[in-house]
């Protein structure tokens, strides 16, 4: 059997981070969307080698990224493992090979590596379950603090560490561009550094959520903001200028997505991102750099980590 599931990447258009809880993570108060930048997860069966013990993951491989881990560490072998054992039955089941071919840049602020962790949810549930949608988010909040939201996707608060969700009123498409540097940023060292500089938490969305129910993107603009900003610029003091570049060049606004270093830019127009994209380039100082929409899927079911095929 093989199975193809396909997770989209994030981004907060506002993430205000609380104080420390004992258990080292932050309070938030996040609006997640996807944006249309996605990877895929494949799942085959080893049909000749039936596992009764241990991991039933024999082999996992990457494409279209570089310093992935391709061993038990991966977010989506410990997605295998973690939903197989939820299973009632424990009779033996065939060995799995996964195959990731990454879109989403990674440690980059964009959830690349839960986006696979949900998206293996969906292939393993497809594959042995159905396990039901409450024990797959619960699966999914033990893997990671976004890793719900990739599950589920669209637009959607998130509270606690991120796993509390509820969905958002959304009027239309925005239009971003997307700037990958290089080299990615660690998310804990990122809010280690947060708590060192010690900013002021914005945890009020309110303006947030009244500008996405009018659809104005100029006035979402005005009220995307990130409190992990002024420690991802401590750490990547360059990304300052690609903030200033991006507006320069006609983008409504520019922030650091999640913990960075990856930027994102919100522009009027598909056209205009196109521009931005183009001046983002030009000027050197990034990796790539993308154009994209969010939230990034039209239909209900395409809206969070999906199948897209099935093959015996
Ligand atoms: C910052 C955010 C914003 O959406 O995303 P990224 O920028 O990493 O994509 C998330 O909070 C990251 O979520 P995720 O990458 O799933 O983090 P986890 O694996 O749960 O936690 C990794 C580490 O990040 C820190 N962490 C994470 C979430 C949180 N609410 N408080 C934290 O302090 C902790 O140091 C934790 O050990
Ligand atoms: N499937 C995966 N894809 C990407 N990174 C992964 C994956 N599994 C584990 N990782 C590890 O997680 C780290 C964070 O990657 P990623 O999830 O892309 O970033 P972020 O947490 O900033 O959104 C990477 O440096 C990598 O070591």
């Amino acid at each position: 059997m093989k199975i193809t599931a396909k997770a989209w990447a994030k981004t907060n258009l506002h993430l205000g981070v609380g104080p420390a809880r004992d258990d080292g993570f932050h309070e938030l108060m996040t609006v997640f969307q996807t944006i249309d930048l996605f990877d895929t997860v494949t799942l085959t069966t080893l049909d000749e080698e039936l596992v009764e013990e241990g991991s039933v993951v024999k082999q996992l491989s990457v494409t279209g990224a570089r310093g992935v881990p391709e061993d038990a560490s991966n977010l989506a072998w410990r997605a295998v493992d973690a939903l197989v054992k939820r299973r009632a039955e424990k009779t033996p089941l065939p060995a799995v090979s996964l195959h990731i071919a990454k879109g989403i840049p990674v440690a980059g602020g964009m959830a690349g590596g839960s986006a696979d962790a949900a998206a293996t949810l969906r292939a393993v549930d497809a594959w042995i379950g159905p396990f039901g949608e409450d024990t797959l988010l619960e699966v999914a909040a033990e893997l990671g603090s976004d890793v719900p939201f990739c599950l589920l996707g669209g637009t959607m608060r998130g509270t606690g560490r991120g796993e509390q969700l509820v969905d958002m009123l959304t009027r239309g498409k925005l239009h971003w561009v997307v700037a990958a540097m290089a080299h990615g940023l660690s998310t804990p060292e990122v809010f280690k550094k947060h708590d060192e500089l010690n900013p002021e938490s914005h945890m009020d969305i309110s303006d947030l959520s009244a500008a996405l129910l009018t659809g104005n993107t100029a006035e979402v603009g005005q009220w995307l903001h990130n409190d992990l900003t002024s420690a991802a610029l401590s750490l990547r003091p360059e990304l300052r200028s690609v903030l200033q570049e991006g507006i320069r060049s006609g983008a409504h606004a520019g922030i650091v997505s999640g913990s960075g270093p990856t930027t994102v830019f919100l522009c009027e127009s598909e056209h205009k991102a196109q521009d931005v994209k183009e001046a983002l380039i030009d000027a050197g100082q990034v990796y790539a750099a993308y154009t994209a929409t969010g939230p990034a899927a039209s239909t209900a079911d395409q809206r969070g980590a999906h199948i897209l095929t099935v093959s015996q």
